[in-house]
């Protein structure tokens, strides 16, 4: 599956210890990152990232295009719901595409633990019916 991971510099540290912890089902699957969140991620564990630009530059619109292809089964965006970020318009855009698309998105951790759950126990098997559809 291509997995996105974006997180906001208050929950960095939340994400990359969730892809720490969760490395052994991370490791079988394609990564992709806004940009810092990527760089922190392959600092912290062996996983390889694909990284776009960071957030503010362009990073989520891109991981917003790969959704409009049918290109990503998963994104966990960590999102800081207390700090304004000057590109909020980028950041409800790539979340409207999530809910145009039908992808499964984690915008926390709990819902991340949940998803990830289901990665692991096949829950995800409908993407493939999905990208045959596109
Ligand atoms: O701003 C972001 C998501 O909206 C994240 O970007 P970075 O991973 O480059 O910090």
């Amino acid at each position: 599956m291509n997995i996105a991971c974006i997180a906001h510099d208050q929950k960095k540290d939340e994400l990359v210890n969730f892809t720490i912890a969760y490395e052994p089902v991370l490791k079988d699957h394609t990564l992709f990152a806004t940009g810092t969140t990527g760089t922190r991620i392959m600092e912290a564990t062996n996983l390889s990232v694909h990284r776009f630009r960071s957030g503010p530059l362009g990073g989520d619109q891109q991981i917003g295009a790969k959704i409009a292809e049918n290109e990503m089964d998963l994104v966990l965006f960590f999102k800081d719901p207390l700090t304004a970020q000057p590109h909020e318009p980028d950041i409800s855009a790539l979340i409207r595409l999530c809910d145009v698309y039908e992808i499964p998105l984690a915008t926390n951790l709990a819902t991340a633990e949940i998803l990830i759950a289901g990665l692991s126990r096949g829950d995800f098997d409908f993407r493939e019916l999905a990208k045959r559809r596109k």
